[in-house]
């Protein structure tokens, strides 16, 4: 497909691509996407998202490992074949028009205590001055669960499941036992910084939980 052809701005899909790419490197050489895990998108209009091909080496991708797919997950433009976790993307794209950026990681932290906590349904996490770093908490007081779901490779009852956690409350993550984190923000730098800071606190309460036993 042509740039005339493209029903989203080809311009903005490269600069978009640059930047996914620039990102998921550092988050690849910090050992957060082991084996071809892990996928990643940004809104690229109303309508559609740039999000990585499946099965790609996300710390070696290139623009052609960045592909443009609609809000009901289907390709645009490309015979590639999406993210097979891209509903856990659009779902979000297409519910908040504000969310810009969807990451989605599987480092050691976030899969030990996605396992530890799946039982109990959340990881709860409170008296840091690491919470500020969620978008609209002004307070170390805050307090903040963090959900953690059932896995399953059915993405549409996976959806339905964040779909419910959705309509509980405002929302920048969650855990999928025995996977990873998704996390989310209004832009790439938002999001970093809610995946970072969820990643910080999860391996503050592993290492709590060691030192206490
Ligand atoms: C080898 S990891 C299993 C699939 C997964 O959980 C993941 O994050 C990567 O899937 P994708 O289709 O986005 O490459
Ligand atoms: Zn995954």
């Amino acid at each position: 497909m042509n740039a005339h052809d493209a029903p989203f701005d080809t311009a903005r899909l490269q600069v978009l691509a640059d930047d996914i790419i620039a990102n998921v490197r550092e988050l690849a050489l910090a050992g957060w996407t082991p084996a071809t895990s892990s996928n990643f998108s940004q809104r690229l209009d109303d309508r559609h998202a740039a999000i990585t091909v499946s099965g790609r080496d996300k710390g070696r991708l290139t623009r052609d490992d960045i592909m443009v797919v609609d809000f009901d997950g289907k390709a645009v433009g490309s015979d590639h074949r999406p993210s097979a976790e891209t509903l856990l993307h659009t779902q979000l794209y297409r519910r908040f028009p504000e969310v810009g950026c969807v990451l989605h990681t599987h480092s050691h932290n976030q899969t030990v205590a996605s396992r530890l906590y799946g039982d109990a349904g959340k990881v709860h996490l409170a008296g840091y001055e690491l919470l500020k770093a969620f978008a609209g908490n002004q307070t170390h007081e805050t307090e903040l669960d963090l959900p953690v779901l059932p896995n399953t490779q059915d993405m549409p009852a996976l959806a339905a499941q964040v779909e419910g956690l959705l309509d509980a409350g405002p929302l920048w993550g969650y855990l999928i036992d025995g996977h990873g984190l998704y996390a989310w923000g209004r832009s790439m730098a938002e999001a970093r910084r809610h995946l970072d800071a969820f990643e910080f606190l999860i391996g503050c309460e592993l290492d709590l939980l060691r030192l206490r036993r």
